[in-house]
């Protein structure tokens, strides 16, 4: 249903996206990448909000700039949503509604649906202000889901909140994904497993991999050992130490290696180990 294309952005001289080439469904997808690998540029591109130089953007094969469904569908958390301090959680939403032409006598039902699907029903005549920091993050889920946006792209909806908001994201997101595209731009790995199906990795604003979190799952097949760190040194060949950790005194390296060692190898990588095979080199 969205289609990228070709897409190569710059700013000024500085090429940040090369010849991206993406295909999106009705599921949840990770986009995952180091700092300025490029993830934010690429949704602003999809959304329409920045002209790529090269490629084009299709929603059901007509440019996205051309297609008034594609502006309909769209919903988007932007990276930075701190703004409306001094309006009510309501208000926001009835403006938002506005933004989007929603028809006023169903505002009311939109509002109500969006804020219970975030669990901020109760939050509704607060000021934004008043709201933490996990509230706002939700209410920016809210306000994206207005309408019934069937093309969701949240940046970086994670960042900075704690364990309970998290998981509270993950139940958020299971509530609101069916019969549509959610793209969840994050530098947490464990979010991703949590909450997509497909993932994307971009480095340097090339696309590394696209496919199924099982699929990078298995990039690290034979490759992750959790052994005590003195045995760390007896890895052969080029190794990267993961995560150190200390179980019962004794301290232990979760070791990414290629080739046959003299350890056994972890029966079940993690996300994060394939995430990290990738990006290391070890393949
Ligand atoms: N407005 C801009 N002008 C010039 N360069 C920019 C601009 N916005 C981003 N960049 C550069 O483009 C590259 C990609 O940035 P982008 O913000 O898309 O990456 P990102 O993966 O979202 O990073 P982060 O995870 O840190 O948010 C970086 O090198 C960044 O410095």
């Amino acid at each position: 249903m969205l289609t990228v294309k070709n897409l190569s952005k710059s700013y000024g001289r500085k090429k940040v996206l090369h010849s991206i080439d993406l295909e999106f469904d009705n599921h949840v997808y990770g986009l995952l990448g180091a700092n300025g690998a490029g993830k934010t540029t690429l949704i602003r591109c999809m959304t329409g909000l920045y002209e790529p130089q090269q490629g084009e953007i299709l929603y059901h094969s007509q440019p996205i700039k051309k297609s008034p469904a594609f502006l309909h569908d769209l919903g988007y958390l932007p990276q930075a949503f701190g703004m409306f301090q001094e309006l009510t959680l309501y208000e926001m939403m009835e403006y938002i509604c506005c933004l989007k032409k929603i028809d006023k006598s169903q505002c009311n039902n939109e509002i109500e649906h969006a804020l219970s699907s975030v669990n901020l029903e109760d939050k509704i005549h607060e000021r934004i202000k008043t709201l933490s920091g996990g509230m706002v993050r939700r209410a920016g889920i809210a306000q994206a889901i207005l309408g019934f946006s069937k093309v969701i792209f949240l940046d970086e909806p994670t960042a900075g909140l704690d364990p309970g908001e998290r998981a509270r994201f993950k139940n958020t997101i299971n509530t609101i994904k069916n019969d549509r595209m959610i793209l969840i731009s994050t530098h947490i790995v464990e979010d991703v497993d949590a909450c997509c199906q497909n993932v994307i990795v971009i480095e340097e604003g090339r696309v590394l991999f696209q496919g199924t979190c099982e699929q990078l799952k298995q990039a690290a097949t034979q490759k992750v050992y959790q052994i005590k760190a003195e045995d760390s040194d007896n890895i052969i060949g080029e190794k990267f130490i993961l995560k150190v950790s200390e179980v019962e005194g004794e301290i232990y390296h979760r070791v990414l290696a290629q080739g046959k060692q003299n350890y056994p190898y972890e029966k079940n990588p993690t996300l994060e180990d394939g995430y990290m095979c990738l990006v290391k080199g070890i393949a």
